[in-house]
Formats: structure tokens, C-alpha cells, sequence
């Protein structure tokens, strides 16, 4: 649980009445005096206190290695220093809307575990360092921070056993839910560079606004793919349990414009996870997939879209010989990927799939039955979900996102009628929906969303009575 940069050591008397003194001894003693003194200082006050400390680094030994078990104190610190500590420091990084407000040097602040209260004291040290790569090596001071944790000894069990898994796990989770999400598409591998920061993928931060309350489809439907996630995201020790790699796999398909997109930035909203957009034409080969797919972080959602679209999945290796008779020239044949079907199946179900914690695989498709059954399969593909045109559910959802209204007296029924007899897509109904301008009230834009059924409907209706015909005059002809 301790891991690099995290030190064991026990004083005795709390920072706070030594601040002066340390003040004073740091001008008058040269630094490697210092050393000397203090460790024999915190020697003595270890044989005559009842309290430990605990000293967590931000960084390792080397300097090189920030802790993770320091980030997520300080995340957790964060919350109740707000509500506890006298001096803050306020913090805005780059992309974050409001301002963080964190635990400042040399503060304390204390907490309650089980009835035990505990101290933390935030500090920063400074140590000297020789600098290599200046032509005149010279010594610079490096400031390095830590936190110390102060208890009693009589809790030492209690507080090293649950209370820091129990700080590790709620600052982990503070720190994943206000870390900066991206979205990272896949780089063709002629720009992968070992040396440059990166990698495989190139990202943007991720800030799509579909939400899960934005959706419009049936609430039911919604609800079921919501708890799913959610034991998804919980189900660690389950996965574990039953020998499964910790992972879920959802098939959206649906006609083009019903929300399969929109979901997968619902659900990346919902469960605070990055979406990785899989480009699978532009990966070579299988082996190219592989090492993206190693390269990919957990808690977050891999995305092929349009998996029909792709590649020739569905029967690559079937039709392959034409394909190549077709493709006359060389350089575009050396183009094209030469992932199959087993590649991303080696690659979905792999040994990749149990590295680096859960994550989710969707595939999104138009035409779901030309799709090879081995890609879909339950245990590849865990959940299929429809996306369906809209219906009057739906349709509320959106009425109430666009118009902000719940019910309209006269249009309602007659909406109500129209759509669940229409194939409109959620698309087209939100863009009828939407105003046009500051003079269209909801009115307006419910009259237009009627109008615009009844025409889909009398086009329905004869293409309906086309098809008739066609059937009729086949079967008289056979006749
Ligand atoms: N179910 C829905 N709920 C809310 N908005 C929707 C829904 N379906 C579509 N929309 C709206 O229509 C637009 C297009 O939807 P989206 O891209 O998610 O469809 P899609 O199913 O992925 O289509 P395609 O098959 O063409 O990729 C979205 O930007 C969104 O505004
Ligand atoms: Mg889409």
C-alpha cells in the first residue's frame, strides 16, 4: 500500500512549536550539519513520545517518481481542509472551471477516523542538490514537500490498516472524478515516437454535455443501462471472484441519427471515464491494434464506430482474393489495413484486456446483421443495445431539453399518435424542435415537429403502397 517516496518515522512533539526554532537553526547550521542533528533529534523524541508520524514524500528518493499515495492524500485533504484548515492555497490549472483549494505549506489540518482523531501537517523542505548539467557544477536547493500524519501509538493497528487504505481509496476517487477527462484518437504508426511524450494516441480534453437526463429514450431502457454500468463500475472483487478480466463490452446499433454517439458521451459522462476513438482503418495490422490496445488507460471506453463501416470484417477472409484482383495500385494496396477479424478479437479478448483496471469496449453499427456473430457474441459484446427511432418517451425528453416544457394542452395527443406510427429519427425530431430564432416560442416549434411527421408519414405511406404493387405485379407475373 506504501510505496515509493512513503517513510517511516517516529518524533515527538508536534511541528508547530519547533516552526521558530527550525527557522533559525536552517540560517545558522550548514546543511550537512543539519542532517547530522536531525537525526538525532527525531531519535531522542521517539524514546520519550507516545505519538507517531508518518512521512509521505511527494516525490521519490531520486526526485523522479511523483507518488501516487501523495496525490491522493492530497485529494483527499483538499475536502476537508476547505471546511478545517486556516490557510488555503488556491490553485486553477489550465482547463478547470472553478478554483482548487488545497492544504497550504507548513498548515494543519485534523480528521476523525472511527472516533480517533488524527493530524495532517502539509511541509516543505528545502535540499540540496547538485546541478550536473551545468558546465560550473554548482549546488541548487530543491524544495520538496511532504505530509506528515500524527497519531497516537495505542491506534497504530487501526490507523495504518483501514484509516490509510481508507484516505488511499477516497483520494484516488476525488482525484479520478476532477481529473481533466480526454479523448484520444489513434496516431498512424509512422508518428508513434518512444521519446515523445504521447505515445500512440494524440488527445483532446473531453467535454461533450450528453448526459444520461439528455437522452431521449425509453426511461426504462435507460435506467437498465445505467444500473449496468454502475455494477460494471463496482463489480472489482466480482470480476475477480468469477476469473474475468475486468471489462464490458456494449453493442449500440441502431439507423444512423438515433443516439448511438450520443450514448457513448452519456456514458463516459456518467462513469467519469476517457473515450479512446478507434480508427481501425488507419491501423495497419493486427499487431499495430494489439499495442494500441496495450496502450490505452483503464477507466476508460474504447470506441469502434461503425464497425461494418471499418474494415471488411464480416468476411475478410473470404472475399479477399477478389478484393486484391480489384486494387490495382501498389501503393494503395500497401495502405490499406491489414487487420482482421481474429486480430480484433485476439485483440478485444486478449491478454491486453486484464491490463490497467476496467474498461469498456462499444461498437456502434447501422446494420447489425451484417456483422460476423463471433464479433458479437455475449462475453465480446456483453450487452446489445437498440437505439430506436423516437417514440413519445423519447420525444419528452427532448421536447423538455429544446423547448423546456413538459405537457402542451392541445399538440401533445396528437404528437403522441404521430410518432409512435413514424420512423423519425431522435435527430430529426431535436432538429424541428430546436428554434430557429428568438420569435419561435415552443408553439411554433411543436406545429413545425406535427408537420414534418404528417409528410413522413404520407411518404411512408406510399412507399408502403409502392412496395404492394411491386409484390402484387411479381407475383402475378409468376402467375
Ligand atoms: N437519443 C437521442 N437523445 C438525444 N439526442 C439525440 C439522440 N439521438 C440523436 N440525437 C441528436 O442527434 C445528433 C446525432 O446523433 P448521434 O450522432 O448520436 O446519432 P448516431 O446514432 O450516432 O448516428 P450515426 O449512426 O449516423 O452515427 C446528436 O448530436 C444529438 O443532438
Ligand atoms: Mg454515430
Amino acid at each position: 500500500m506504501l510505496e515509493t517516496g512513503t517513510t517511516w518515522g517516529f518524533t515527538g512533539t508536534t511541528m508547530t512549536s519547533l516552526m521558530f526554532f527550525w527557522a533559525m537553526y536552517k540560517q545558522i547550521f550548514p546543511y550537512h550539519l543539519q542532517v547530522y542533528i536531525e537525526r538525532y533529534v527525531y531519535k531522542l523524541m521517539g524514546w520519550v513520545s507516545s505519538s507517531v508520524h508518518i512521512k509521505f514524500n511527494e516525490y521519490s528518493e531520486e526526485g523522479l517518481e511523483k507518488s501516487e499515495a501523495y496525490d491522493s492524500i492530497h485529494n483527499y485533504l483538499s475536502t476537508k481542509s476547505t471546511a478545517l484548515a486556516k490557510r488555503l492555497k488556491a490553485n486553477k490549472s489550465r482547463n478547470s472551471r472553478s478554483l482548487v483549494l488545497s492544504l497550504d505549506d507548513h498548515e494543519e489540518v485534523e480528521d476523525v477516523f472511527e472516533g480517533v482523531k488524527v493530524k495532517w501537517s502539509s511541509s516543505v523542505s528545502e535540499n540540496e542538490n547538485l546541478n550536473q548539467s551545468s558546465m560550473n557544477r554548482h549546488k541548487v536547493y530543491v524544495e520538496r514537500r511532504y505530509m506528515t500524519l500524527s497519531f497516537h501509538s495505542r491506534h497504530r493497528e487501526m490507523i495504518t490498516k483501514t484509516y490509510l487504505d481508507h484516505v488511499l481509496r477516497e483520494g484516488k476517487e476525488i482525484g479520478l472524478k476532477k481529473r481533466e477527462r480526454k479523448l484520444y484518437t489513434n496516431k498512424s504508426s509512422n508518428e508513434w515516437c518512444s521519446w515523445r511524450l504521447g505515445g500512440k494516441w494524440s488527445n483532446v480534453s473531453f467535454d461533450h454535455p450528453a448526459t444520461f437526463e439528455t437522452l431521449a429514450m425509453d426511461p426504462e431502457k435507460k435506467e437498465e443501462i445505467k444500473k449496468d454500468l454502475v455494477k460494471f463500475s463496482k463489480g472489482k472483487d466480482y470480476y475477480r471472484k468469477v476469473g474475468k478480466p475486468w471489462k464490458r463490452g456494449y453493442l449500440l446499433y441502431g439507423p444512423p441519427g438515433t443516439g448511438k454517439s450520443t450514448m457513448i458521451s452519456a456514458m463516459a459522462n456518467f462513469l467519469g471515464y476517457d473515450v479512446y476513438d478507434l480508427e481501425l482503418t488507419t491501423v495497419a495490422d493486427n499487431s499495430e491494434l494489439k499495442k494500441l490496445m496495450l496502450d490505452t488507460k483503464g477507466k476508460s471506453i474504447v470506441v469502434i464506430e461503425d464497425i461494418d463501416c471499418s474494415l471488411d470484417l464480416t468476411g475478410q477472409r473470404k472475399i479477399k482474393k477478389e478484393q486484391d484482383k480489384d486494387v490495382e495500385d501498389e501503393e494503395e494496396k500497401k495502405k490499406q489495413s491489414k487487420v482482421t477479424l481474429s486480430g480484433l478479437l485476439n485483440a478485444i479478448d486478449g491478454l491486453w484486456s486484464a491490463c490497467s483496471g476496467e474498461k469498456i469496449i462499444v461498437f456502434t453499427t447501422n446494420f447489425v446483421d451484417n456483422l460476423d456473430p463471433a464479433l458479437i457474441r455475449r462475453g465480446r459484446m456483453d450487452s446489445h443495445i437498440e437505439m430506436s427511432y423516437c417514440r413519445f418517451e423519447a420525444f419528452k425528453v427532448l421536447a423538455k431539453n429544446y423547448l423546456g416544457i413538459e405537457s402542451h394542452d392541445d399538440l401533445y395527443g396528437e404528437i403522441k399518435r404521430l410518432v409512435e406510427e413514424v420512423n423519425m429519427s431522435p435527430a430529426d425530431v431535436a432538429e424541428n424542435l430546436m428554434p430557429k430564432s428568438d420569435e419561435e416560442d415552443a408553439e411554433v416549434c411543436l406545429k413545425r415537429l406535427v408537420k414534418s411527421l404528417e409528410e413522413e408519414k404520407k411518404l411512408a405511406e406510399k412507399e408502403e403502397k409502392k412496395e404492394v404493387r411491386k409484390k402484387k405485379k411479381k407475383a402475378e407475373e409468376r402467375h
